[in-house]
């Protein structure tokens, strides 16, 4: 990843309202597609999350499915994970959203994203599960452009596995290579992504893993056809 931003990143805590920081978070997005901030967020709200989280009873979770909704199915094999989907109706996700919106109007700013909306779902593995790899959107047929992932795993141990391994971009030359980079699922943690770009696969689970997974979408509204779907 980018030396500079990485330094930077371990250095001091990132906040959308932070002028520099979004212009190295954009700067980061525009040069190599990706990003980690291993603290963007104030401490009370990753509290304040995991709180929210470990409330919902895991019967409300629901297993994690792959593909669009008209095409949405269980496969095991490739995801045992069990997700819940965010509304704004818990204060600490509200906060959450709110940085999130900051950060949206900051990247269109720089970006010329056009970034419409952002959905996202807390996601709970379960030691033994894992998400094998994938791509979150394919060329042309989705909205999702960018990929958050904040992960809210307390005292992570790298014994703990479930680490977020990312692929190199797919060329014909090349269609598969190695990881070149490992996530760790560490309190407070947050990668962003471009969507359509990078493979990426969570690794298995070695004890409970807890995380925010979430997307900056386009509106591809055509006519009659509402695309997000409100
Ligand atoms: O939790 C992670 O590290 C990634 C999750 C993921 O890839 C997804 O939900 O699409
Ligand atoms: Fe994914």
């Amino acid at each position: 990843m980018n030396a500079a931003i990485s330094a930077l990143a371990e250095d001091r805590r990132f906040g959308p309202d932070d002028g520099d920081p979004m212009d190295l978070i954009a700067a980061a997005l525009r040069k190599d597609g990706y990003i980690v901030l291993p603290a963007p967020l104030p401490p009370a709200m990753l509290a304040g999350l995991l709180r929210h989280f470990r409330s919902i009873d895991r019967e409300r979770f629901r297993r994690a499915g792959i593909g669009r909704e008209e095409e949405h199915q269980l496969n095991r094999f490739v995801r045992s994970d069990e997700i819940f989907w965010l509304d704004s109706s818990n204060p600490a996700v509200t906060a959450y959203l709110s940085w999130m919106e900051t950060l949206r109007l900051g990247l269109n700013r720089r970006l010329f994203l056009g970034l419409f909306d952002y959905e996202c779902h807390y996601a709970y593995y379960d030691r033994g599960t894992f998400y094998k790899k994938h791509l979150d959107a394919f060329k042309g047929s989705t909205n999702r452009v960018l990929s958050t992932v904040l992960y809210l795993t307390p005292n992570w141990q790298p014994r703990d596995g479930g680490e977020l391994a990312i692929y190199p971009p797919e060329t014909n030359d090349a269609p598969s290579a190695d990881p070149f980079l490992k996530v760790a699922p560490r309190f407070g943690q947050m990668v962003i992504f471009l969507s359509e770009d990078f493979p990426h696969e969570v690794l298995t689970v070695n004890r409970p893993r807890y995380s925010v997974t979430g997307w900056f979408r386009v509106n591809n509204s055509l006519g009659d056809s509402i695309d997000p779907a409100l």
